[in-house]
């Protein structure tokens, strides 16, 4: 199968089509205002309409306030919620849209314990956080944690770059990859180079 990647922390309208010409499935909308990636609703339209069709469009959250959550999905056409903090499941499942709930690697409770509080969320992205503190660090974590699971669906994310994605999907064998620093100059500005590079060692790897 395919991995699929997903780009995160897009602020600007032509870093989102230039991720998805370069052929990435999903991009990331950062709705937290302690993030250097983080977009208004208006930036975020701008953004969305830019973007061809069949690109998932996820906005992710810092333990938001419902109303936060409910004022997105209300302005924008969101496909997908990602919810990177401690939120509860109940909370998580409240919007009637289906969700992606980040595990903290960098916590001292498994990603196992995490994900079984979570059965209703679509999919796990595993990211090299502490729970409470912010992802988008570009940082890696042990990959030989990964789960043995093969009944969810799996993301990897963390310090992910063209140099080192290769050797991740063949250790941890991911749905898919999520990147946000390693395909950057500076944080919220995407790299074209970088994004091309990234989508094409995804291929390699996948063809082999
Ligand atoms: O990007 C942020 O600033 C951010 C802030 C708070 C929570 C999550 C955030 N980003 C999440 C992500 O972009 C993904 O987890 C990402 O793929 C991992 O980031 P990176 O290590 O920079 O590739």
């Amino acid at each position: 199968m395919r991995t699929r990647v997903k780009i995160c922390g897009i602020t600007r309208p032509n870093d989102g089509v230039v991720a998805a010409e370069a052929g990435c499935d999903a991009i990331g909308l950062v709705f937290w205002g302690g993030s250097q990636r983080c977009v208004s609703l208006q930036q975020a339209e701008a953004i969305i309409a830019a973007l061809p069709p069949m690109v998932t469009r996820v906005a992710l959250f810092v333990d938001p306030s419902e109303a936060e959550v409910e004022a997105a999905l209300a302005a924008l056409p969101i496909d997908l919620l990602q919810f990177h903090g401690r939120e509860s499941a109940e909370f998580c499942a409240r919007f009637q849209h289906d969700y992606i709930k980040a595990i903290a690697m960098g916590d001292a409770q498994s990603p196992e314990q995490q994900m079984q509080k979570h059965g209703k969320a679509k999919g796990f992205l595993l990211d090299s956080h502490a729970s409470g503190a912010a992802g988008g660090s570009g940082k890696t974590f042990d990959w030989s944690r990964w789960p043995g699971l093969k009944d969810r669906t799996l993301l990897l994310a963390g310090g992910l770059d063209a140099t080192n994605v290769a050797q991740a999907i063949k250790q941890t064998r991911p749905y898919a990859v999520d990147v946000s620093s390693g395909v950057e100059t500076s944080p919220g500005i995407k790299d074209p180079k970088r994004i091309q590079e990234f989508l094409n060692e995804v291929s390699r790897v996948d063809s082999h």
